[in-house]
């Protein structure tokens, strides 16, 4: 990654990297300054990788600054924590030991905070502090002696707020003088504890009292044995509901203005390959997908509200005892919880988690837990086949039956990671948890990440989905029907004659070749099933394709236990390479990627075929 001001390779660039405690605001710091747009949210362990940026100060001073993941101290326990030890003792593989370390700790936790900055000393690097969130430390009515504490530390106290561009500049000043002389180091059986007592005696007033109060009311709900679980489930109802809710004024705008704009480009076209390129490739592919846009960015509002709010280590600690239920501890919650929006920084928040066995475990289940590109499957299947009704005046059962979905995968979590854990004894250590400020989402880097989001999904549908469906209509058209055939063009092609092929492995459940035909590309993600099954269906289709709606033909075609059936399988199966790539990078274990394919592949299968009878019995279909 480069920034605005990559270094000429002449210039010395001065070698930084920012050290502190988890949550204490490095990755805001790191992109301010380096204006990049690095995941921040307001919980410990949300960085896990050393990331690098280039900045210049207002002089012109080049410098290259490393993020580092948080830790506690430099014992580190976890291998995120591996990271910044190595990093900060000159031991890491490829990284040189910095020359300065900005140390960043936060105003409203010095307590904690000042404990690693005080280990720092002994590593005999100059380090200069950033003393962050200076705005929430002057609302509490805190005040700090900075320059007696400087003196004191022998070391530059720089304060900032790292919110904003301006709100850094003192630190971009400082970093202009020349270098501090490295702090002295303490005496090696030094009370640190103490020492911080000390220090905070000082130089601190601190008169949070009311602020701590404040978070003490909040706490005593969200944090209730009985109201604490209650309240956690009221959330995650309201933001299912919501995702149909509010999506789906949008989602219709959305289709209806994309139907206009396929017809637009069609209109002029003879019929013939490009045409059928175009409907029934390009526009049927990604024209079904896009649709699922504003619920896929209704997700992440509520995701993302949620994490800046500091609510989600709290749900951590109500659901330890649901996940010792699982074999694991709390600490699996936010890698599971960060799947729900996509497994792959969930697998990778599992180093996070100190006892290897229950990393493993998370990693192994985090697949499970419903990643938002299931969403346009979901959706998909439920609008075809559940009725837009609700129950109990308020409640929609399309909202519902999604909210099953989740809970399905979460239960099959939980029962698997017991599987997974039983018998294997876990190392009792009982959960510790930092439970941070609550925090009013900011509205400014709410709409930021979901631009973002809105970004990224946008380039998937424009590179893999496309791509994969131009290839994937490439195989339905060709070879071309021979003379005076009579079925659809499809049934000749390469694509029809795979589905034929595939469908006694995939019959016993319910599914027919065209799903068969979509499981395939839908193997690489799981959204391309959706608009794999558009240009399937889309070629078979006589009529203009861009006006052959997928909803309307599937609830035509389909029986409701076949769409059961789909869904069931879409809860556990694995379809999605990249997720597979990062278990295998952050195991090291290629038998591990393919137990886990396998146990979910065969869970997909066995809950499919499940459900898909259980559903005939009940509809009574032949
Ligand atoms: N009010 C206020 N909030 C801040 C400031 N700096 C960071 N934050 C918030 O603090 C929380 C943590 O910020 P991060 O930058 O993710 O912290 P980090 O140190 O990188 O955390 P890890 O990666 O988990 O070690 C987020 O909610 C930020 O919005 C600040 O100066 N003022
Ligand atoms: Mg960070």
């Amino acid at each position: 990654m480069t920034s605005p001001a990559s270094p000429s390779p002449t210039t010395h660039v001065l070698q930084t990297a920012l050290v502190g405690n988890p949550n204490c605001g490095k990755t805001s710091l790191f992109n301010q300054l380096t204006g990049s747009r690095q995941k921040v949210a307001n919980y410990a362990g949300v960085t896990v990788e050393r990331k690098e940026g280039f900045f210049s100060t207002p002089q012109g001073r080049p410098i290259r600054v490393l993020d580092l993941p948080g830790a506690y101290s430099l014992a580190s326990t976890s291998p995120d924590e591996d990271v910044t030890r190595d990093v900060c003792l000159g031991q890491h593989r490829t990284e040189k030991r910095p020359e300065l370390l900005i140390s960043v700790i936060s105003a409203t936790n010095l307590r904690l905070h000042l404990r690693f900055l005080l280990e720092l000393r002994q590593l005999e690097v100059p380090v200069i502090v950033a003393l962050n969130m200076m705005d929430e430390a002057k609302r509490n009515g805190m005040t700090i002696d900075i320059a007696g504490l400087e003196q004191e530390l022998g070391m530059p106290i720089v304060p900032v707020i790292s919110l904003n561009r301006q709100g850094v500049q003192p630190l971009l000043e400082a970093l202009d003088r020349p270098l501090p002389p490295p702090p002295k180091a303490l005496a090696p059986n030094a009370d640190l504890h103490a020492e911080v007592r000390r220090l905070l005696q000082a130089y601190v007033t601190d008169r949070s009292a009311g602020h701590a109060r404040l978070v003490d009311r909040l706490d005593r709900w969200f944090l209730h044995p009985v109201w604490g679980p209650v309240i956690l489930l009221v959330v995650l109802f309201v933001m299912f509901q919501t995702v149909f809710a509010w999506a789906q004024p949008l989602m219709d705008a959305l289709g209806s203005g994309i139907t206009m704009l396929g017809e637009f480009i069609l209109r002029p076209l003879p019929d013939g390959v490009l045409r059928s390129l175009l409907a029934d490739g390009v526009i049927a592919g990604a024209g079904t997908v896009i649709v699922f846009l504003p619920q896929i960015l209704v997700l992440f509002l509520w995701i993302l509200a949620l994490e800046e709010s500091g609510y989600l280590p709290r749900a951590a600690f109500l659901l330890d005892r649901v996940m010792a239920l699982a074999g694991l501890s709390g600490r699996s919650f936010i890698p599971l919880l960060s799947s729900f929006a996509c497994a792959i920084p969930g697998i990778m928040a599992a180093r996070t988690i100190q006892n290897p066995r229950d990393r493993l475990v998370t990693i192994l289940i985090a697949p499970l837990m419903t990643c938002s590109a299931r969403l346009p499957v979901y959706t998909l299947l439920i609008g075809a086949f559940i009725p837009h009704k609700t129950v109990l005046g308020i409640f929609g059962i399309q909202g519902l039956v999604l909210f099953g979905l989740y809970a399905l995968a979460i239960v099959s979590g939980i029962i698997a990671a017991r599987i997974m854990t039983r018998g294997v004894k876990s190392e009792e250590h009982p959960l510790l948890l930092e439970l941070p400020p609550y925090r009013r989402p900011n509205l400014k880097s709410l709409a930021l990440g979901l631009w973002q989001r809105a970004v990224m999904f946008l380039s998937r549908v424009g590179t893999i989905i496309v791509s994969l469906n131009v290839l994937l209509w490439g195989l339905s058209s060709f070879p071309l029907p021979p003379a005076g055939a009579t079925g659809a063009a499809i049934d000749y092609s390469l694509a029809g004659r795979i589905g034929h092929l595939m469908l006694p492995i995939f019959a016993p459940i319910g599914f027919n070749w065209q799903i068969c035909v979509s499981l395939i590309p839908g193997l690489a993600a799981r959204e391309v099933a959706v608009s794999a099954l558009a240009t399937v269906y889309a070629l078979g289709v006589s009529e203009d394709a861009a006006s052959a709606k997928l909803l309307p033909l599937l609830s035509s075609q389909w029986s409701i236990a076949t769409a059961l059936s789909l869904l069931a399988w879409y809860v556990y199966a694995p379809q999605c390479i990249s997720t597979l790539a990062v278990m295998r990078r952050e195991t090291r274990s290629m038998k591990v990627v393919l137990g886990a394919t396998a146990y979910l592949f065969g869970l997909a299968y066995v809950a499919a075929f499940i459900v898909y009878h259980v559903a005939r019995a009940v509809t009574g279909d032949a």
